[in-house]
C-alpha cells in the first residue's frame, strides 16, 4: 500500500516508507513526524510509526495495535512488563489475517519519558506500584495522547478498527478523537513472576480488562514450581 508523501495537517507529515520483513513477514513501514523538534523537557521523539499489512484504505474492522514505545523490553528484553510480548502478538496476529496496522508511538513510559520511567522503576524496587511510584514523583499515572494515532488512521483512510487492547482509557481516548472502533480485542499475556506485580497494579487500579485471578500469586506458585 503507497501512502502519499503529505503534510497532513499543520503537525502531522509523512517523513518516510519502505517495506521492511520481519519475523512475522512483510510490512510496509510508514513514519509519520508529529510536530516540529523533540519536546525539550522529555526528549520524546516526535517520529511515531505505522506498520501496515495489506490493503486499509477504506477498510471497515481493520485490526489495530496502538502501541506506546517501551525501550526497556522491547530492546533489552526487560520482564517487569507485558509490552513486548503485546507488540510481538499484534503483528503475529495481523500477519496472520494479512490485514491490520500497529501504530508504534513514542511515548515511553505512558508518556513521562525514559529517565522518568527509570526513575519510576527505582521506585518500584523500593515496593511501590507502578502507580504510585509515577505520582510520588510528581507525574501523572498517564500522560499519553492519541492524536498523532487518531490523524494517521484518518490519514490512512482507515473506516473503523477492531483495537486489540486491554485498556479503557485507550479507548475512551481514541473514541472521543473521532476514532470508530467497532470492536476490542483483548491482549493478554501470561504473567511472569517479574511482571505479575505490574500486571495486577494494571488490573486493580487503572481499570484494565486482565484476568481477576490474583496475577502476582499465579505467577509465583509457577514459578515456584518450575524451580521445584
Ligand atoms: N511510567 C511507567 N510506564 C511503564 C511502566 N511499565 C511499562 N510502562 C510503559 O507503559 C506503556 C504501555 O503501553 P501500551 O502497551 O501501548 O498500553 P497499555 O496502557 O499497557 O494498554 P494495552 O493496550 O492494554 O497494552 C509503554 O509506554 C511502557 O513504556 C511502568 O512501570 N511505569
Amino acid at each position: 500500500m503507497h501512502v502519499p508523501t503529505a503534510v497532513i495537517r499543520p503537525q502531522l507529515v509523512i517523513g518516510a516508507q519502505a517495506p521492511v520483513p520481519t519475523r512475522y513477514g512483510m510490512f510496509e513501514m510508514v513514519v509519520f513526524r508529529w510536530g516540529d523538534a523533540p519536546d525539550p523537557e522529555t526528549g520524546l521523539s516526535p517520529d511515531h510509526v505505522a506498520l501496515i499489512k495489506g490493503d486499509v484504505r477504506g477498510q471497515r474492522g481493520v485490526t489495530v495495535r496502538v502501541h506506546s514505545e517501551c525501550l526497556t523490553s522491547e530492546v533489552f528484553g526487560s520482564l517487569k512488563c507485558d509490552c513486548r510480548e503485546q507488540l510481538e502478538a499484534a503483528q503475529e496476529e495481523i500477519a496472520r489475517r494479512g490485514q491490520g496496522v500497529v501504530l508504534y508511538l513514542r511515548q515511553e513510559g505512558r508518556g513521562i519519558g525514559l529517565a522518568n520511567k527509570i526513575r519510576a522503576y527505582g521506585l518500584q524496587a523500593r515496593g511501590h506500584d507502578t502507580v504510585d511510584a509515577n505520582r510520588l514523583l510528581g507525574l501523572p499515572d498517564d500522560a499519553r495522547m492519541y492524536e498523532a494515532a487518531a490523524a494517521m488512521i484518518a490519514h490512512l483512510g482507515i473506516a473503523s478498527i477492531r483495537l486489540l487492547t486491554n485498556n479503557p482509557e485507550k479507548i475512551e481516548a481514541l473514541s472521543k478523537l473521532g476514532v470508530q472502533i467497532v470492536s476490542r480485542a483483548p491482549s493478554i499475556i501470561q504473567p511472569n513472576p517479574f511482571s505479575a506485580p505490574y500486571l495486577d497494579a494494571k488490573r486493580r487500579r487503572m481499570g484494565h480488562a486482565l484476568p481477576s485471578e490474583d496475577l502476582t500469586e499465579s505467577a509465583l506458585g509457577e514459578a515456584i514450581g518450575d524451580a521445584e
